[in-house]
């Protein structure tokens, strides 16, 4: 079995990822693996992309392997754009999933239902020793809910309604979720990538 290092702390993300490559056969291995701590690495950009591979470099760096990193977040047309690239501390530091999806619902308070169109963004960076970090986007668009349903999934899945569903991203399984998912969506334009590891 192959194994991808996936520069991250989310387990919700590692979950997704999981999904992603068991079909593949593919092993995937995340900061919450390793042996020693990895110490939170600041995110100190303001797009996907630069975030991206500050964590997929950094990790790369260190341990001289490729790697992947995942910059992602919930992106709101009548929020101006936010949460966005803020979205795991969109209600504060402590990366409270609740708190997160309250706030935005809150924002969107008196937003007519036409009008609460968002999208996911995701962002894959892969960091090879001495190569140029390669980015690939993928996102997915749907309209955010009154109140949240669901039990699956992570972050903002269960006020997410993709485009032309009648559930809510954490009421889909794992396995429907990935198939239309923004994390998805990336990961299959890498795909040519992760078969020749
Ligand atoms: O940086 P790492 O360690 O990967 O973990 P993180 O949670 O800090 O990840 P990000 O900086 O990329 O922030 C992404 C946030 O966007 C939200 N998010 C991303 N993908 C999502 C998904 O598939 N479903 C729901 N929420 C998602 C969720 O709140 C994440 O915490
Ligand atoms: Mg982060």
């Amino acid at each position: 079995m192959k194994e991808i290092i996936i520069a991250t702390k989310n387990r919700g993300k590692v979950k997704d990822f999981d999904t992603l490559f068991a079909p593949l056969n593919i092993k995937v291995t995340s900061l919450l693996d390793l042996p020693e701590e990895i110490e939170d690495i600041e995110e100190t950009g303001t797009t996907f992309e630069e975030n991206a591979a500050i964590k997929a470099e950094a990790i790369c760096e260190k341990f001289r392997v490729p790697v992947i990193a995942d910059d992602s977040g919930l992106v709101v047309d009548a929020l101006n754009g936010a949460p966005g690239v803020y979205s795991a501390r969109y209600a504060g530091e402590q990366k409270d999933d609740q708190a997160n999806l309250q706030k935005v619902l809150k924002g969107l308070e008196d937003v007519a239902q036409e009008k609460r169109i968002a999208r996911f963004v995701c962002v894959l960076a892969v960091a090879k020793p001495g190569e140029v970090t390669v980015f690939k986007r993928g996102e997915c668009e749907g309209t955010i809910g009154k109140e949240p349903a669901g039990e699956f999934g992570f972050g903002y899945d269960p006020i997410f309604y993709p485009t032309g569903s009648k559930r809510t991203m954490a009421q889909m399984t794992p396995e429907e979720k990935n198939q239309i998912s923004h994390r998805r969506k990336a990961l299959d334009q890498l795909m040519n990538w992760v078969k020749e590891q």
